[in-house]
């Protein structure tokens, strides 16, 4: 094995999803848009406490570049401070990666990935380059001479973005950015930039802009200092941020402005979780069991959410098509209702950022009673899927959680990758949601695996409850069932919190 190794990165991917790609997303959540003025200076309606509409100045074109570079924003912004963004322009990229650990079969994997995820932020992977490493380079990443040959192939293929497979520390971003010439973004930005152009509810997009704010902090530091300037004289007449008078520098303006617009996100955000536990418990005390579909981007959850439950939920043949989380009623042969939920995808290296600001909606995994772990079967490295997904599983505290894998697409995995993955997870079920293969024994399964009633009433149910005895018939098991003159005696075995509402009606 060669030390560098040149990867076919972008050769294995599918076709771009260029629609939207462009998109521009504004999260002033408050409604209020800003504008921006060619000349470099800008106004804007701000919703932070501090104050109304106020300017910002101008900042000069490299300081410019550096808050664009920090903040991974597109090239013809903004001023980070205006809490805009808009999606990376990334059109013609090369990839590169550290390989430090594994083989290098899976160095490729995870650079085919990185190469699908920069399809589906909307660009052309033109080529891709690994290093073979102990460790990053501090200064540039790779090596220098590997930047140098880095650079040469950005100038042969006309590429104007390198994306590297990491997460760089924002000096790294900078040196390297020096040698190549052209612009140079993480993994981290990349896929926070994705998963902003997804996000659609008002949560989702709370939680995505939260994240890229914690992003954009320690960069915010990393470019530091040189780069404040004196704005104390703005400040002080009023013009400015609120000011906390002379002497405060432009970088603490910004850090002070994005901490103070990060906890209004966070209060935000965990407002709208508190709906969502109203919800759940209303849900938890009709003790409707819940079921989740959890599992690798582009695994095929939604696919299978929609067989299982008839939804009408987006399918789409990119990374992170579902953000916010779908929840469905859905219903065994035998008449139990149990929710069934789509989750956000997973994917290897989820920015920490994300798993931090979407703990309130991953939640709902970890309070389900049956995790369906949908893994792509015709994926080059479903291991490396499950564990990237486990992971995720461990840290939102979900592993207790009884989980269930799935192999999905099996119509596109061959008899030996069947019996391969057969003998990696011997009881795991094989479905396709494209072909319909296997979904009666997934529902069977989800059947026997829903926690099942277990206390037996016996109960005389005025007729004036009707509702009562239908929960008793949708969610227990029914034994025995007479009319009688002061109304219905049944017998049936229900969960413990039904168990507790009949209590009063109980005969034995
Ligand atoms: N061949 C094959 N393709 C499938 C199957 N199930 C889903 N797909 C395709 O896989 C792609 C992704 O499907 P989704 O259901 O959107 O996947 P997801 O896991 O919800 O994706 P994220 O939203 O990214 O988490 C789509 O192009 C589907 O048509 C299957 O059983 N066989």
């Amino acid at each position: 094995m060669t030390a560098d190794q040149r990867t076919d990165a972008g050769k294995g991917a599918t076709a771009p999803v260029a629609e939207e790609a462009t998109h521009d997303l504004t999260v002033a959540s408050d409604g209020h848009s800003s504008s921006g003025s060619q000349s470099g200076v800008r106004r804007f309606t701000t919703d932070s406490a501090d104050g109304p509409d106020f300017t910002l100045g101008e900042y000069d074109l490299s300081e410019r570049a550096a808050l664009r570079r920090v903040a991974g924003l597109s090239t013809e912004l903004t001023d980070i401070t205006e809490v805009e963004y808009r999606q990376l322009r990334l059109e013609r990229v090369v990839l590169v990666g550290v390989w430090t650990t594994g083989t290098l079969a899976q160095a490729e994997n995870s650079m085919r990935e990185l190469a699908r995820l920069a399809e589906t932020a909307g660009s052309e992977v033109l080529d891709g380059l690994v290093q073979r490493r102990d460790r990053p380079d501090p200064a540039t990443y790779i090596g220098s001479g590997k930047a140098k040959e880095l650079r040469d192939v950005v100038d042969t293929t006309g590429a104007d973005t390198v994306i590297c497979d990491g997460e760089l520390a924002p000096g790294q971003l900078r040196q390297l950015e020096g040698v190549v010439k052209v612009k140079v973004v993480d993994r981290t930005a990349l896929i926070l930039d994705i998963f902003a152009q997804h996000a659609r509810s008002r949560e989702g997009k709370a939680q995505v802009e939260l994240a890229q704010l914690q992003y954009l902090v320690p960069r915010l530091r990393g470019w530091g200092e040189s780069l404040s300037r004196q704005v104390g004289g703005r400040a002080a007449n009023g013009v400015g941020i609120g000011g906390r008078g002379p002497g405060e520098t432009k970088l603490e303006i910004d850090r002070r402005r994005i901490t103070a617009r990060m906890s209004k996100l966070r209060k935000e955000i965990s407002g709208m979780k508190t709906a969502r536990d109203v919800k759940r418990s209303r849900r938890d005390n009709n003790q409707v069991p819940s079921v989740v579909l959890a599992g690798y981007t582009n695994a095929g959850k939604s696919s299978l959410l929609n067989r299982l439950t008839g939804a009408g939920v987006l399918v789409e043949n990119a990374l992170f098509a579902t953000l916010d989380p779908t929840v469905r009623r859905a219903e065994t042969s035998d008449g139990r209702v149990y929710t069934l939920s789509d989750t956000v995808g997973f994917v290897r290296h989820l920015p920490h950022q994300l798993v931090e600001a979407f703990r309130s909606t991953l939640e709902e995994v970890a309070a389900a009673d049956l995790i369906l772990h949908v893994v792509d079967a015709s994926d080059e490295d479903p291991e490396a899927q499950i564990k990237a997904v486990r992971e995720v599983l461990a840290d939102i505290e979900a592993l207790d959680v009884p989980e269930q894998i799935i192999f999905n697409k099996v119509d596109d995995a061959d008899a030996e990758t069947q019996l391969r993955l057969r003998s990696l997870v011997p009881s795991a079920l094989f479905v396709s949601a494209r072909t319909g293969f296997g979904l009666d024994d997934l529902r069977q399964l989800i059947e026997e695996r829903l926690p099942r009633p277990d206390r037996s009433v016996v109960a005389l149910i005025p007729y004036t409850r009707g509702d009562l005895l239908a929960r008793i018939h949708s969610d227990g098991e029914v034994v025995s069932e007479d009319h009688t003159n002061d109304g219905t005696l049944i017998s049936a075995r229900v969960r413990p919190d039904l168990a507790a509402t009949l209590e009063e009606f109980a005969t034995v």
